[in-house]
């Protein structure tokens, strides 16, 4: 059995995979402090209480953030009896090309997200992900990552206005009812959710142009329903995008 781990800079995110569909997910807050002794111990925790006796014999791991892939490895190593496969390291092939400039590292959950949407959805594809940061990932024909973009994230955009304004709240996000608030955190939810709109749309908008080619938008990470609830920004929505990738790469890598 498969544990996947993927490790964003606010969370990660570990689901055990069976070959054929995930038996269960859970989701902790990302601390590079934690260790291989802690990981296991909660982990091993939720498992019991699922009543999920499976063994694990494989374990694979994106991360975004380099400082905990040391403790992850060391939970492979110590407590399952395996060696991680780690997306981003040579020893790891991607079933796709990345054609972007010498010496770019590439954020793994990128590549990840890539080779789940070609699988998926098949080339001449946007990924976005809304997580710590909004990324776009390009995904050409054949599948191969060749580019993107890069925007600060939604809840980091309402945090940096907290924190930078005395007088400016802590504030979740939510679509206001109308564009024009009336009250500071109906302003502050108003700039940030239809600026995003725009963001979204504008960036989609000339990614497609420069292209100068149909592509299918598809949608991860937890705000994203938000956004394609109400103003249908993407083509599809895919909560556990990330996830599917990292199986699809493991396959590729153990046959
Ligand atoms: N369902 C959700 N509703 C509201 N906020 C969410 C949801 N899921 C995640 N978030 C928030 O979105 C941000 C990005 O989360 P996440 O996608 O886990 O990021 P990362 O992958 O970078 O760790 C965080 O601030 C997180 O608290
Ligand atoms: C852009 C990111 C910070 C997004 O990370 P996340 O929001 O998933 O935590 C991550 O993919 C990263 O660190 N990328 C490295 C630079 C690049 O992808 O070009
Ligand atoms: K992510």
């Amino acid at each position: 059995m498969l544990l996947a781990i993927d490790c964003g800079n606010t969370n990660t995110v570990f689901s055990i995979w069976d070959g054929e569909s995930f038996l269960a997910t859970w989701r902790t807050s990302t601390e590079h402090q934690r260790t291989a002794d802690q990981y296991y111990v909660w982990l091993s925790t939720l498992m019991k209480l699922r009543g999920i006796d499976a063994e694990i014999t494989d374990v694979i791991v994106s991360s975004t953030v380099p400082r905990v892939v040391f403790n992850l490895r060391v939970l492979a190593d110590r407590y399952f009896g395996t060696r991680a496969m780690v997306v981003g390291r040579p020893d790891c092939a991607l079933p796709v090309d990345v054609r972007v400039d010498a010496g770019t590292q590439v954020g793994p959950d990128r590549l990840v997200n890539t080779v789940a949407g070609f699988d998926l959805y098949g080339g001449d594809l946007i990924v976005v992900d809304f997580g710590t940061a909004t990324t776009f990932d390009v995904v050409d024909a054949d599948g191969a990552y060749v580019g993107g973009v890069i925007a600060p994230g939604v809840n980091l955009s309402l945090q940096a206005l907290h924190e930078a304004a005395a007088a400016l709240p802590h504030v979740d996000i939510s679509r206001p009812q109308t564009v024009v608030g009336t009250n500071t955190v109906a302003c502050m939810q108003s700039g940030i959710f239809w600026g995003y709109v725009g963001l979204v749309r504008e960036i989609c908008a000339r990614i497609k142009a420069e292209r100068d080619r149909p592509m299918k938008i598809i949608s991860t990470g937890g705000l994203a329903p938000l956004f394609q609830q109400t103003e249908a920004l993407f083509d599809d929505f895919k909560d556990d995008l990330t996830m599917h990738g990292l199986t699809v790469i493991y396959s590729h890598n153990k046959t």
